[in-house]
């Protein structure tokens, strides 16, 4: 039955920046379909988090780690194994966007978002797709890129180089870990509500102008994103690898 390939009981999912914004909303989507939870959080508990997903009645098991270095990395898996004993889907969610004209922009910036938007995402996946190979499972990687991904943006060198890279490596690592039986998607999210974007939001003319832009005529709403994040956990995209998937209020069409 087609409904049942988007169900994810019993699965587990780890998923990054899950204290926040898309990270939160994905981490109770994917728990909705069956799901038990990893979240991986760089400052404050995700109490609220927990208690929502505790409430679907799946685990939740939170991970304190700063993917500014690529040394929690090691940690988030064994730890993850000990618990649960076994990984099935990650979702590289974490990001950071630093806003500054090119031609004063800094090195310590640049590396800061490099950092958490592209190496440990790279480094992240190579360690869960590891445990895959070592489980013989196969597995899911989503990770989130974004419109930058596709289109040059202003005043964001370094996090539009990162959401680029996203998709190539995404395609790259399809190429390589298809035979292991392991799917590796993105997913492009237009412009959302969160935290990242609020200086977008009160800032009156990018905010028009974003808003002209978007067919939808809306900013999107985290819980937009569910749904496309538990169809690439789930096998009822088995057959797709290496893409990117926007989910945009059609921005990209236009
Ligand atoms: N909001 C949008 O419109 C939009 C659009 C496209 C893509 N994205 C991407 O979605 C992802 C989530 O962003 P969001 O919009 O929910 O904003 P957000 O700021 O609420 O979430 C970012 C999350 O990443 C975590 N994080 C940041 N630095 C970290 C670090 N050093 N170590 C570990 N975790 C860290 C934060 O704690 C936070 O929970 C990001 O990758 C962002 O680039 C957002
Ligand atoms: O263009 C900007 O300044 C953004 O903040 C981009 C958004 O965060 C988002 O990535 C758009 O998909």
């Amino acid at each position: 039955m087609i409904l049942d390939k988007f169900k994810l009981t019993d699965q587990v999912a780890i998923v990054t920046g899950v204290a926040t914004g898309l990270g939160k909303a994905m981490a109770i989507g994917l728990a909705e379909a069956g799901a038990d939870i990893v979240g991986v959080y760089n400052s404050h508990a995700p109490e609220d988090v927990q208690q929502k997903i505790e409430a679907t009645g799946r685990k939740f098991l939170g991970i304190q780690a700063n993917l500014i270095t690529i040394e929690p990395i090691k940690g988030i898996v064994a730890k993850t194994v000990e618990t649960f004993g076994k990984i099935n889907i990650l979702v590289n969610n974490a990001g950071i966007i630093r806003r500054a004209p090119s031609l004063e922009f800094t090195e310590k910036d640049w590396d800061d978002v490099m950092n958490v938007n592209l190496k440990s995402v790279f480094f992240l996946s190579q360690a869960v797709a590891n445990q895959f190979v070592k489980q013989g499972t196969g597995g899911k990687i989503i990770s989130i890129a974004s419109l930058l991904a596709f289109q040059g943006g202003i005043l964001i060198p370094p996090y539009t180089s990162s959401k680029s890279g996203i998709r190539g490596l995404t395609q790259l690592l399809a190429n390589e870990w298809a035979r292991h039986n392991i799917n590796v998607n993105a997913i492009a999210p237009g412009y959302m509500i969160t935290d990242n974007t609020a200086p977008l939001r009160s800032d009156p003319v990018r905010n028009k102008a974003i808003l002209e832009r978007i067919p939808a005529g809306h900013w999107g709403d985290p819980e937009e994103l569910q749904g496309a994040v538990v169809f690439l956990a789930s096998a009822a995209s088995n057959y797709m690898n290496g893409f990117t998937l926007a989910v945009d209020g059609g921005w990209l069409g236009r």
